[in-house]
């Protein structure tokens, strides 16, 4: 667990620019927590309304009616959010699905950590819901081992774990029971007594259920004087439509402005590092364009399968677990224009119109894979369709590589290459920029018949092992003229002594907080479906079988011959060691 946000300096984050350019973080939390639309800050968190909506997009007669017919409950919420006054503020947090894998592994240890370093709010509470039986100490104690086994040595680390877990607490009920959350909505108000109560709710549950719970929150469960923002999990849909049809349900009981699409990538350092990457630094932006880049390559690779997750992968598989959302998300904020602001919406923006400058991947761009059982060093390690929430005859791709290209100025003829699999021979993501030959190259003898190897290569290395270098030729010190591939490196282990913080402590934060830049708003989300549904359905109509790969291999050969297509030579994950 990354225990390091160090009091959310708010220059450590683009973030704390984003809506509040002057305001340390502490300062934007409290104006978050206690969010009131007598504030006059036009563009600031605490201008912002209850559900986190600017009051004069409400005051609007005609929006406030239509809303009022069209979503009762948001509307009382929305009404009850204007009468916060200046009280002292609480946030409640609800991780419904608080039994499963996700929130032991990623939603309690964020949450902890966040406390830990000080960044949660003074007053908090913090409930698991799910229908397993269990009391609050049970809860504390199976949060409380997830804890132990990741934190260790810390300065007062097990004082703080102790009074972390008083503030934890569990109800056990149904998804759909609009009883068992009013019964949630009592126990909450024990712990809101005259204060502003904002409320949290984390849907770490299977999809086919979140629509039932946004129900029952919204009508038993929702504050009644200050916000309710829900968060999301992944998948949003398996097609354009079913994302359509359950963008409708949530919108049924919520709106946009509560609902927090969850994209654990945005939260990942590099990631969120890339815009400062392109805009503050004059040396990179004015060559991100075809112009100067030949190709860019977004890879993510794992060293394991899909174990004890099969029977989701199965109905998902690589394309729509990783690639239509991870990676597709890094792709529109590399190549996105510069947004006016930092705003939310004003990224946003842009992220949607490079995305629907895209051409929905074409079969003939697309290669697909499966891993087989390989034996290595005498071990045998299995196949997907070993796994026994896995039927015998899938064909469910744990690989795919694909082109795509961006109809823009910018972009035109660019592909840019996305390569996604499990059980491979590493772990790591990446993305690689890889430059044009330079024109008339003077040196050019020095490097053979392979002009590529001349080439700069720009490498943002995701995880792990956080780097960004660039490979550029250099002159090899001496009296002769020999060249070689050296790297500008920065390396991050190197170069800075803090640990990163998990992608979920930063993305937890930013919805206590209000702050949409990192989430996944409901066109971006129509926009990256279209992209991928007509191939989806095209592989699953014809049953196109994947290409078998070893378990611990480099995958499918068709990927090379994808790349070769448009002149591409895939980055050598494993050759480029940013130690050296
Ligand atoms: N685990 C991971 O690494 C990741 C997960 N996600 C997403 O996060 C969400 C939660 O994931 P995860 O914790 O792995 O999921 P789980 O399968 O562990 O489910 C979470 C909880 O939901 C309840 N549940 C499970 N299946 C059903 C069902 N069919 N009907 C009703 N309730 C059910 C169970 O609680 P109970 O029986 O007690 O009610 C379970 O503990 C999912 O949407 C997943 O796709 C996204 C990225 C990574
Ligand atoms: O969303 C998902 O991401 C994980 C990989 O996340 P990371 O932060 O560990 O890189 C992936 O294993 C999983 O299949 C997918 O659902």
């Amino acid at each position: 667990m990354a225990l390091s946000c160090s009091k959310c300096p708010s220059s450590s984050r683009l973030a704390a620019s984003a809506s509040h350019p002057r305001l340390p973080r502490e300062q934007r939390l409290a104006a978050s927590l206690s969010a009131s639309p007598s504030s006059s800050r036009a563009s600031s968190v605490s201008s912002l309304n209850c559900l986190g909506q600017r009051p004069d997009s409400l005051r609007g007669s005609a929006q406030s009616l239509r809303n009022r017919n069209r979503y009762p409950n948001v509307v009382r919420m929305q009404e009850a959010g204007f009468s916060s006054g200046g009280n002292e503020s609480t946030v409640s947090i609800t991780v419904v699905g608080a039994s499963g894998d996700l929130a032991k592994k990623k939603i309690f240890p964020a949450l902890f950590a966040l406390y830990y370093e000080g960044c949660l709010p003074k007053h908090f509470t913090i409930f698991g819901y799910a229908r397993s039986r269990m009391t609050d100490a049970e809860l504390r104690n199976l949060v409380g081992q997830t804890l132990t086994c990741r934190i260790d040595q810390r300065e007062n680390c097990s004082d703080k774990m102790d009074e972390f877990l008083k503030r934890c607490f569990y109800h056990s009920g149904q998804y759909d029971s609009e009883e068992n959350f009013a019964e949630l909505d009592n126990k909450l108000k024990e712990h809101e007594t005259g204060m502003v109560a904002n409320r949290l709710y984390y849907l770490s549950i299977p999809p086919n259920i979140f629509v039932d719970v946004a129900r029952c929150a919204s009508t038993s469960a929702s504050s009644a004087n200050g916000w309710t923002r829900v968060i999301v999990e992944k998948p949003f849909g398996r097609d354009s439509e079913s994302s359509a049809a359950l963008t409708r349900g949530l919108k049924r009981y919520l709106v946009e402005d509560q609902i927090f699409r969850i994209d654990h990538y945005l939260g990942k350092e590099l990631v969120e590092n890339l815009s400062v990457l392109r805009f503050s630094n004059l040396v990179f932006e004015p060559l991100w364009s075809r112009q100067y880049i030949r190709n860019v390559q977004l890879i993510f690779s794992e060293d394991f399968g899909t174990e004890g997750r099969g029977g989701y992968f199965d109905s998902y598989g690589i394309i729509r677990d990783i690639m239509q959302n991870h990676l597709l998300q890094i792709l529109a904020l590399f190549a996105m224009e510069t947004p006016v602001s930092l705003d939310a919406e004003d990224i946003r923006n842009e992220k949607v119109k490079v995305l629907r400058s895209m051409k929905p991947l074409q079969l003939e761009n697309v290669v697909i894979g499966q891993y087989k059982s390989h034996t290595k060093g005498g071990v045998t390690y299995p196949a997907y369709i070993d796994d026994r929430t896995v039927p015998k005859d899938s064909v469910t791709p744990t690989f795919a590589a694909a082109a795509l290209f961006i109809n823009n100025a910018r972009w035109d003829g660019v592909p840019f290459l996305m390569k996604a699999g499990k059980a491979l021979h590493t772990k790591r993501a990446e993305i690689r920029v890889q430059f044009r030959h330079v024109p008339g190259n003077l040196y050019k003898r020095s490097f053979g018949t392979d002009l590529d190897r001349a080439t700069n290569e720009l490498v943002i290395r995701v995880q792990p092992d956080e780097a960004i270098y660039l490979k550029i030729n250099n002159k090899i010190p001496g009296l002769g003229m020999r060249l070689d591939r050296s790297k500008l490196n920065l390396h991050y282990a190197a170069r800075y002594s803090k640990e990163i913080p998990d992608a979920y402590e930063r993305l937890l934060l930013d919805a206590i907080e209000g702050e949409r830049r990192l989430f996944i708003r409901s066109d971006e989300l129509d926009a990256a479906w279209e992209l991928f549904t007509p191939v989806l359905k095209e592989l699953e109509d014809k049953k196109i079988a994947p290409e078998l790969y070893p378990y611990g291999s480099r995958g499918p050969v068709g990927a090379h011959y994808l790349a070769a297509k448009y002149n591409v030579r895939w980055g050598d994950l494993s050759a480029d060691d940013p130690h050296n």
